[in-house]
């Protein structure tokens, strides 16, 4: 745990010693996700927690988060009825027709881990309906098919939007950076929300317990997710693995009324890998219907993704090329969905 002293700047304010002052360690054997309380009054105190997390595990839960738990059930409820449409209704806002990836991909056309044969889940892709330049264009089923589901979600995203505009003065904060920092890359965040169906697998054949040998099949494969912080709701079905620095997967199971917070690739390069943007995975051998809602938060398409002051220092020169946040993005989202293409 890296407890650092508060500098105090002398009104009463005080700051996080910049991350690059401390022995960073990188990714550790974590054996749990810690938990975040955003009721947490004093900020300081908070971005110093956010910081540690961010240090060693890439991962975190945030309860009291402020948003209803009936725009959340709603939406689970939403992601069922959709999935349960036939096949033709979902395959006709395919995402592979979308030049801006949004709408449905359909069980093992999404490939997470190149090293994997596809990923045991379907999916509906939508982003902001009013923001994101030309990657803006959500496809819709018929309002008579489904009636609601547009409002619906639309509300969730609305909701989770604003829960994420709330985490970047923190993560600021945690970084020893003005808490508005990330203001104006904000303007027109290019958030995409996914829902997520995660059909049981079949049990692990008798004899193999969890961790025994590798998971031929996976609900989605081992990644790291490409935007600056994904914030997940699942539903009450485990499935959830985070890798820690020990080569373990640690269970990340629902905890009633939290979202998981995971750093992604952005902000790996924001921070000049001060932060660690943490592989994960989803295997869903419940036995039941798995549905999760990730939400991906990143900063406008045209912000350039340049190593922080805070976290570049002599001995630590910027790791990465500098590139926009869209070309990064893009250049992802076309490794995922080529093996479908061709
Ligand atoms: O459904 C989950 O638990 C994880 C989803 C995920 O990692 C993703 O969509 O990037
Ligand atoms: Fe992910």
């Amino acid at each position: 745990m890296v407890t650092p002293t508060l500098l105090s700047t002398g009104n009463g304010t005080r700051v996080l010693p910049p991350p690059t002052s401390l022995p960073i360690e990188g990714p550790s054997a974590f054996e749990s996700i810690p938990i975040i309380d955003l009721a947490e009054e004093d900020r300081t105190l908070l971005a110093e927690k956010i910081r540690d997390a961010c240090l060693r595990v890439g991962f975190f839960y945030i309860k009291n988060h402020g948003i209803p738990p009936a725009t959340i059930s709603t939406t689970l409820t939403e992601a069922q009825r959709f999935f349960s449409l036939p096949l033709a209704q979902k395959s006709a806002l395919d995402i592979r027709l979308s030049p801006s990836y949004k709408g449905y991909t359909a069980l093992l056309t999404e490939n997470t881990d190149p090293a994997n044969s596809g990923d045991l889940h379907e999916g509906f892709d939508l982003g902001s309906e009013t923001e994101q330049g030309e990657m803006r264009g959500n496809v819709w089923p018929p309002a008579d098919v489904l009636p609601g589901f547009r409002e619906h979600v639309l509300a969730y995203y609305e909701a989770v939007l604003q829960l994420g505009r709330r985490l970047f003065p923190l993560f600021a904060l945690s970084l020893s950076l003005p808490g508005d920092w990330f203001d104006e890359k904000i303007q027109h965040p290019a958030a995409i929300m996914r829902l997520l169906h995660y059909p049981p697998q079949p049990p692990r054949p008798s004899g193999e317990g969890e961790g025994a040998g590798e998971e031929k099949q996976l609900g989605i494969g081992a990644h790291t997710d490409y935007e600056c912080f994904t914030l997940l709701y699942q539903d009450s079905v485990p499935a959830l693995q985070v890798l820690n620095a020990a080569g373990q997967w640690v269970s990340a199971p629902p905890i009633p009324g939290t979202f998981v917070c995971n750093l992604g690739d952005q902000f790996a390069r924001w921070t000049n890998d001060v932060y660690v943007s943490t592989v994960h995975r989803a295997v869903n051998r419940s036995g039941r219907e798995r549905y999760s809602l990730p939400f991906f938060f990143g900063t406008d398409y045209d912000v350039k993704l340049e190593a922080m002051p805070s976290c570049v220092s002599e001995d630590r020169p910027p790791r990465y090329e500098v590139v926009t946040a869209g070309e990064y993005v893009k250049g992802r989202l076309e490794e995922t969905y080529a093996h479908s293409k061709s």
